[in-house]
């Protein structure tokens, strides 16, 4: 809304704007001339093709029907008869097939398009920065599921109709211009010309009104999502009537402006069905100038009759050409909208996903030449300075120092001082203000692993939460790998949770979220640290929901597999575990304390 509000920022119409991203959009739904999508395409274009001879032919009956009964000639009606039933079996035919072909294009549009912008969100650290930090885009999750979705489906509807409309218009206005004459042919252009105009202008603020619409109504189901997710929370604080004014306040805000879209589509509306209904009297008009010319006067009335049919059967065919594009005008506003929102979308992950590729440049880690940090040190800090992306002030300034293996260290200091700020900075979520970051070691089981303050639990198994964020086991381990995640599970103290969610690979279709208590879900990542055994572990408040023995009992255990422990937390228990203590006083303040001697 506030997007939209501002004078910078442009409003999506239908101009050269969406002309770019439709053309780019297309060549992602197009690859290359041998893609499945090209050939569904030709074939359509062929079975089209088909129905509209079908359809000539078709229309050409009755005024054989008319020659033939005012020659009362049995023998011809009975074989006319037989012929229209066969064409009209060919031609509800040849539309299934065009329908089901559209189809099938829809599905496979939406595979190509979502499979694209899933490979752009979820490269490197894009959904990140995009749903946390970027303002400029709303719902990125409603623009790749719903977006997507609506713009394959009306451009599949579209598909056939736009697809034969060059041949149709071509023919019928040869044939026309045969029948009718110049006039006819210029009188029916000129209707077009003026309709397409017309519609233009009404097209124009809907598009906008769409863009503004889709996103209220991913705030809606947002809303509603945000109440499924915490409905525990919210029904301890008896939240039911809070939530249902502020869900029921979106609704309206939704609602309102579907209402204003629609008072926009009436016009358009208005405008479609009047050329509609107007082309039908023009193809009378065109038929009625060489009549009142006299061009027809030697002909007797049967003859004038099955020519006026065959005539009118083709104008009115042409005007029906173009009524249907102009009809598609509702479509292509409809398209137009989806188009700017999944083109925006594009634009902001291809900028960040290049800006995060330029800063990934600087990683020493990436370099050629050899690294002149020691091989047991994680990170090296030197003069950093960092702040939260909304606040000029900075968290941290000038921070100096280098975390090694064997030396663990606990960062404390005071809610909101930029504890948890400096792990995003460690793992350049986000950027520093000043001096350098320099991890020097790998992400992962071999390097250092983050355990956020949030526990993250993703879908799927008991053994894929435990091997997370690995994809699969790793192949040659076999049952041992099973012995060493039921052995981990039991170190955390969770091996009731084995039996009762009935084995490892067990398939859930739950949440886990709503089966763990904060302390199992904790205790359930540790399991998950002590399976991947990283040299460094960040522990982001990690024990916040467990006791002090089983605390001691976690830490404990990560030390005697190898691991270097980082550790924020604002438990004093936590002091015994670590050898430094890393202080933010806030203001940019900090110091540097050792609680062990070495
Ligand atoms: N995504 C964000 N956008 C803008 N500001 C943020 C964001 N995340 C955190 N901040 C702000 O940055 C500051 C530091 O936050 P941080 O999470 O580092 O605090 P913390 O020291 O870890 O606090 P706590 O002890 O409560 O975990 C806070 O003022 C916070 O409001």
């Amino acid at each position: 809304m506030q997007a939209m509000k501002n004078s910078g920022v442009r409003r999506p119409k239908l101009d050269w704007r969406f002309v770019q991203r439709f053309c780019r959009i297309l060549k992602i739904l197009f690859p290359s001339w041998s893609n499945q999508s090209v050939r569904m395409f030709l074939t359509l274009l062929g079975v089209t093709l088909s129905v509209q001879l079908v359809i000539y032919q078709v229309g050409l009956i009755p005024s054989q029907f008319y020659e033939v009964l005012s020659e009362k000639n049995y023998g011809k009606f009975k074989n006319l008869v037989l012929f229209a039933v066969m064409l009209i079996l060919i031609n509800s035919t040849l539309k299934s097939l065009d329908q089901y072909i559209s189809s099938l294009l829809y599905v496979s549009w939406r595979k190509s398009l979502t499979e694209e912008l899933h490979r752009t969100y979820f490269k490197g650290r894009v959904y990140y920065t995009l749903n946390v930090l970027c303002k400029d885009i709303d719902n990125p999750d409603q623009r790749i599921s719903q977006d997507v979705e609506r713009l394959c489906k009306q451009m599949s509807t579209m598909a056939s109709r736009l697809l034969i409309s060059p041949f149709t218009v071509t023919y019928y206005t040869y044939q026309c211009f045969n029948s009718a004459g110049w006039i006819g042919f210029v009188s029916i252009f000129g209707y077009f010309v003026v309709g397409s105009i017309l519609n233009k202008i009404l097209i124009g603020p809907i598009v906008s009104m769409l863009v503004e619409q889709e996103k209220l109504e991913g705030d809606f189901r947002f809303k509603h999502m945000q109440i499924r997710v915490n409905a525990e929370a919210a029904a301890f604080y008896r939240a039911g009537k809070v939530e249902h004014m502020r869900t029921d306040r979106r609704l309206q805000m939704l609602l309102s402006t579907q209402r204003s879209l629609m008072n926009k589509e009436l016009w358009l509306y208005i405008g479609v069905n009047t050329f509609d209904y107007l082309g039908s009297i023009l193809s009378y008009i065109v038929i009625a100038i060489p009549i009142f010319a006299g061009d027809y006067d030697g002909l007797t009335p049967g003859e004038l009759s099955a020519l006026v049919s065959k005539n009118a059967f083709v104008c009115i065919y042409l005007i029906n050409c173009f009524t249907q594009l102009i009809d598609l005008s509702t479509t292509v506003s409809d398209v137009a909208g989806y188009t700017h929102r999944i083109g925006e979308l594009r634009e902001v992950m291809a900028d960040i996903a290049k800006k995060q590729c330029e800063q990934d440049q600087y990683d020493p880690l990436s370099k050629d030449e050899p690294y002149s940090v020691p091989a047991d040190t994680a990170f090296v800090l030197d003069r950093l300075s960092y702040k939260s992306p909304v606040s000029e002030e900075l968290l941290v300034k000038d921070l100096t120092l280098k975390i090694s293996q064997g030396t663990h260290m606990l960062v404390v200091g005071n809610t909101g001082t930029g504890k948890t700020s400096l792990l995003r900075v460690l793992n350049g979520l986000w950027e520093a203000c000043n001096g350098s970051v320099e991890m020097t070691t790998c992400f992962g089981p071999r390097g250092v692993l983050f355990l956020p303050q949030k526990a993250y639990l993703t879908d799927g198994t008991l053994r894929e939460q435990v091997i997370y964020p690995l994809k699969d086991i790793y192949p040659s381990s076999g049952s041992i790998d099973d012995e060493r995640i039921l052995k981990y599970l039991e170190l955390v103290g969770l091996s009731n949770l084995l039996s009762r969610i009935g084995g490892l690979d067990t398939k859930v279709d739950w949440n886990w979220y709503d089966v763990l208590s904060p302390g199992e879900m904790q205790r359930l990542c540790f399991a998950r640290l002590f399976y991947l055994q990283p040299k460094y572990a960040v522990l982001d408040e990690a024990t916040s929901a467990l006791t002090e023995e089983a605390e001691g009992q976690l830490y404990k255990a990560c030390k005697q597999l190898g691991m270097t422990l980082i550790s924020l937390g604002h438990r004093s228990t936590l002091k015994k575990h670590h050898d430094i203590m890393l202080r933010l006083c806030g203001g940019g303040q900090w110091e540097l304390t050792k609680l062990k001697e070495a």
